[in-house]
């Protein structure tokens, strides 16, 4: 590994992520946790909720590899995504926003077509329409009900998983969910990877409010797939869309979140679309 290398530093809603290019995967290696650590690490490091390393699929070596290879004739880009603990996530819905900005900004792929990128769930298909990128999340699992708490409080909480698992829990207010230094407690038999757990308000018709705690990362400002989550289980309670069933036409729901706000459509044949900004914000080189 070099001394310096480049990064570049990026946000979607304020969730933010330090972005690494290896295009053949020649300068990172194995992506040590505590790298990931260092660099995500607020007064330390860069800081970001996660890291994404920038690299084609063919040329990826880790222990998933095997499974990536399925993807590499479809899409040239994997988003090696790990979150701000080290850990990896399956999915990182604004991550692989910012991921395509990177890679229209660079030239690497025309944005004026859907852009095919690789995940650790599979292929994901991003349009890019000024400031706004939309990434087709496929379609979501509602996989039935929990339970999630914070100190002696505790909620009824739908699970939801869009490539990683979600646990989304109504409110009257997103202060009840207090402070979230903690993680929140969370049914293990359900969840025995972990959870990103949503705490959800309405706003009004097809508009909610969130906050989250990511898996890995802690409270953010903005989660992707959590905002998907969010809005599969809304529209479900709204009765916009049948129980074990997809919309007969498209519905949008408005997700705010606290760094900026989301839009969410599940259409008509059952894929869930997000949609909001995407930026690249910096870029160097660090000795991390
Ligand atoms: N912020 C992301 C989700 C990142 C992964 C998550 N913390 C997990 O471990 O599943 C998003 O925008 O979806």
């Amino acid at each position: 590994m070099p001394d310096a290398y480049p990064f570049l530093k990026g946000h979607g809603t304020e969730n933010d992520f330090v972005l690494l290019p290896d295009h053949d995967g020649t300068v990172h290696g194995a992506l040590a946790p505590e790298r990931v650590r260092a660099l995500c690490d607020r007064r330390a490091g860069i800081g970001g909720d996660g890291v994404m390393r920038v690299i084609r699929t063919a040329s990826y070596a880790g222990p998933d590899a095997g499974t990536l290879a399925d993807y590499s004739g479809s899409a040239e880009w994997f988003m090696d995504y790990r979150n701000s603990d080290g850990s990896l996530s399956e999915m990182c819905g604004n991550g692989i926003r910012v991921f395509v900005r990177h890679l229209v900004d660079a030239g690497l792929v025309d944005g004026t077509v859907p852009v095919p990128v690789a995940t650790r769930d599979g292929v994901k298909a991003l349009t890019v329409a000024g400031d706004l990128v939309t990434a087709d999340m496929g379609a979501p699992q509602v996989l039935g009900s929990s339970v999630v708490g914070v100190g002696l409080r505790s909620w009824p909480a739908r699970h939801v998983d869009m490539g990683n698992p979600h646990a989304v829990a109504f409110v009257d207010s997103l202060e009840d969910a207090g402070s979230l230094l903690d993680p929140p407690a969370y049914d293990g038999g359900t969840y025995p990877h972990g959870v990103n757990v949503e705490f959800v308000v309405r706003r009004g018709e097809r508009h909610v409010a969130m906050r989250v705690h990511e898996r890995g990362s802690g409270e953010t400002r903005s989660c992707g797939t959590g905002a998907c989550a969010v809005m599969v289980a809304a529209a479900l309670h709204d009765r916009l869309v049948p129980e074990g069933g997809a919309p007969t036409d498209d519905v949008a729901y408005r997700v705010d979140v606290p760094g900026g706000t989301l839009t969410v459509t599940w259409t008509a044949d059952g894929r869930v679309l997000l949609t909001g900004p995407a930026v690249i914000v910096a870029s160097g080189t660090t000795t991390l």
